[in-house]
């Protein structure tokens, strides 16, 4: 019997590692290579690891990420980098299998392979169509809103929002030049950069990305964005879009939860028009630790060892 392909997450002990080892707990298809936690950091031990491993899956912040990636010297180990380090290298593929025709394909034959972050993922979702129909001009001059739960800071985060005093919600990246802007105008196809404001809130997972427009920076109707989007996704399993206007999602007939689909590998787009048509805005809805981070290196994990996309995810 072939041996069972190997897998070493890099991180295996912090937010991100840790989901990733419970969505692949029950798997018999491959086998986990694993440190234990006082090992974390030893570089030796992850070296070791790093070039014995099939598949290295890292969960690190970035400077560390590209540390394990110039230490691997192995030729045949395939690399999910789940930091913001590579997402818009040329010489990486970018983890978002449902980004166009072909993305699918080209991460179940890559080398190596950049998880998208959170944020752009509903970002990109909902931008990348439009532009793709020449329904929204890439010069566009866009606002973003997002807003995460709190892991979506990792452990450091997580510690202030557990065990100290937080705050209910909060606007962060008043800087105005996110880790995730790069990645958002490179993969969605927009020249300009946007104005992107995140936020956090008390509560530990859940994700709302939000795009306003004026249909005067359209070429076409809210109902066309509404078809666009829904025909760019009809054979998606894990992006799902509303029709326009979507009414039985909002509880009490007025607010959009941020945390319906946690636990899940599911994206919501959520389109909504004012009554006359001329102001708009587009909703993602996702699960920060879900598709926004695990559950999409997971679906990338599958993609690579050529098992069926959803195994495992919920
Ligand atoms: N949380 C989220 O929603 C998302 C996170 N990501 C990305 O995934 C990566 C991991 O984030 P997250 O899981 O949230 O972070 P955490 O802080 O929760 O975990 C990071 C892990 O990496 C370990 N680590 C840190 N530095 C080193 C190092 N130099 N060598 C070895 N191990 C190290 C930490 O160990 P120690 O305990 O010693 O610090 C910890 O176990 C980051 O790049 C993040 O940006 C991506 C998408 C979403
Ligand atoms: C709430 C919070 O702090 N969120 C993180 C993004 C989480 C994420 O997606 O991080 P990656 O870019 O590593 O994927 C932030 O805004 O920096």
């Amino acid at each position: 019997m072939a041996s069972k392909p190997t897998l070493f997450i890099d991180g295996e002990h912090g937010t991100t590692g840790l989901q990733i080892v419970e969505r692949l707990s029950g798997r018999e298809d491959l086998a986990l290579l694993s440190l234990p936690v006082e090992l974390r950091r030893s570089v030796p031990d992850r070296e070791a690891l790093l070039n014995s491993a099939d598949i290295v899956i890292l969960c690190l912040p970035d400077d560390a990420a590209k540390e394990s990636v110039a230490a691997i010297h192995n030729p045949a180990v395939r690399v999910i980098d789940a930091s913001t380090a590579h997402r818009v290298a040329p010489d990486w593929v970018y983890g978002f299998p449902e980004l166009e025709s072909g993305q699918r394909n080209r991460i179940a034959n890559a080398k190596r392979i950049a998880n998208p972050g959170c944020y752009a993922t509903g970002a990109i979702a909902l931008l990348r169509p439009l532009i793709a129909a020449a329904l929204l001009p890439p010069t566009a001059a866009l606002n973003i809103l997002g807003v995460s739960g709190y892991t979506g800071g990792g452990k450091a985060l997580i510690e202030v929002h557990e065990d100290t005093d937080p705050e209910p919600f909060a606007f962060y990246g008043l800087g105005l030049s996110h880790k995730h802007l790069p990645e958002i105008q490179q993969h969605s196809g927009l020249t300009a950069k946007p104005v992107f404001l995140p936020s956090v809130g008390h509560f530990p997972t859940g994700m709302l990305v939000a795009i306003p427009l004026h249909a005067a920076q359209l070429n076409g109707s809210a109902q066309q964005v509404a078809d666009t989007l829904a025909q760019w996704y009809a054979d998606e399993r894990f992006v799902t879009v509303a029709p326009l206007n979507r009414q039985d999602t909002l509880l009490r007939g007025a607010f959009l939860r941020a945390d319906t689909l946690s636990g899940t590998n599911q994206l919501e787009i959520l389109p909504y028009a004012s009554a006359s048509g001329d102001e708009l805005v587009l909703i993602a809805r996702l699960d920060n630790l879900g598709k926004g981070a695990s559950g999409a290196a997971v679906q990338n994990l599958n993609l690579l060892l050529g098992q069926d996309e959803a195994l495992g995810l919920i």
